[in-house]
């Protein structure tokens, strides 16, 4: 599969943003999120979903923060069943346990600080064509952001009863900025390729993997494409386990101008329209 970058090496930024150009997505090693942190949150948010408790934190419509149940999680665009997932939007401003808000808002904290340097990182390595029709630098677009959110998702174990054709999550593209997903505690995560073939995502926690979400696509008029990717279902014994993954989505303030058609704003709510959620 795609070579890592090593994050720390002199020309990390532009490997960086050339992966991102040709795929729509990269992998980093070497990189910052530490493991036992990451570890020990995937253990509270099981704990969390394995409680009556996550009932009382239903997710507000017009915020979208807080927990999505199987039964309201999102249909992917174009498919015509809901992911078999329930997860939790976490905001810092939004709805949390209060026994998971300090760690979580400490790797959200982390996280967003290493999506905002991977996205000075595209802006730095963006051709001129491209940047001079932005209507503020990309960098720039993050500045007060309070749109960035940490989801925790829980996709179960399987029981029998799932909806024929549903998968844990149909083939998508994120709405976002950027996507900075740390391995998840199974495998399953597939990218496609340009000619339409699936490809498995290394599930070690060395490897990071970021990509491209379709709001630098339409901000930079599809010179970065927003790669289209699912989780598959599990097979054989992994069928009686839980998995638990962490993407972080770097978004832009609501009222960034993306391209002639949408705002930020805008664009967000149309997205959240199609996913049957809002
Ligand atoms: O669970 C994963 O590994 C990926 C989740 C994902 O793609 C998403 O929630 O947008
Ligand atoms: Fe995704």
């Amino acid at each position: 599969m795609l070579e890592a970058i090593d994050y720390i090496s002199d020309n990390a930024a532009q490997e960086f943003a050339h992966s991102l150009k040709e795929i729509g997505f990269a992998v980093l090693k070497n990189h910052p999120l530490q493991k036992a942190q990451v570890t020990h949150l995937y253990q509270q948010w099981q704990g969390f979903y394995n409680s009556a408790a996550k009932f009382d934190y239903a997710f507000n419509k017009d915020r979208q923060d807080g927990f999505f149940s199987t039964e309201k999680a999102e249909t992917a665009k174009g498919a015509s069943v809901k992911d078999i997932k329930e997860y939790f939007h976490f905001y810092p401003w939004g709805q949390c346990p209060e026994n998971l808000k300090a760690d979580t808002l400490k790797y959200y904290q982390q996280a967003n600080q290493l999506a905002c340097t991977l996205l000075s990182w595209v802006e730095q390595y963006t051709p001129a064509h491209i940047t001079d029709k932005l209507s503020e630098p990309l960098s720039n677009m993050i500045v007060d952001s309070d749109m960035t959110m940490l989801r925790i998702l829980h996709y179960p174990p399987f029981v029998g009863n799932e909806a024929q054709g549903a998968i844990r999550a149909a083939a998508h593209e994120d709405i976002n900025l950027l996507t900075i997903l740390p391995a998840a505690t199974q495998s399953g995560l597939q990218v496609q390729d340009k000619n339409g073939n699936w490809l498995d995502v290394p599930a070690e926690f060395g490897y990071l993997i970021i990509n491209t979400g379709d709001m630098l696509q339409e901000a930079c008029e599809y010179y970065y494409p927003s790669t289209t990717h699912r989780v598959v279902n599990p097979t054989g014994e992994a069928t009686t386990k839980s998995r638990i993954s962490m993407p972080l989505f770097l978004h832009a303030r609501p009222d960034v101008v993306l391209s002639e058609r949408y705002t930020a704003g805008r664009y967000l709510k149309q997205r959240l329209k199609e996913l049957g959620v809002e």
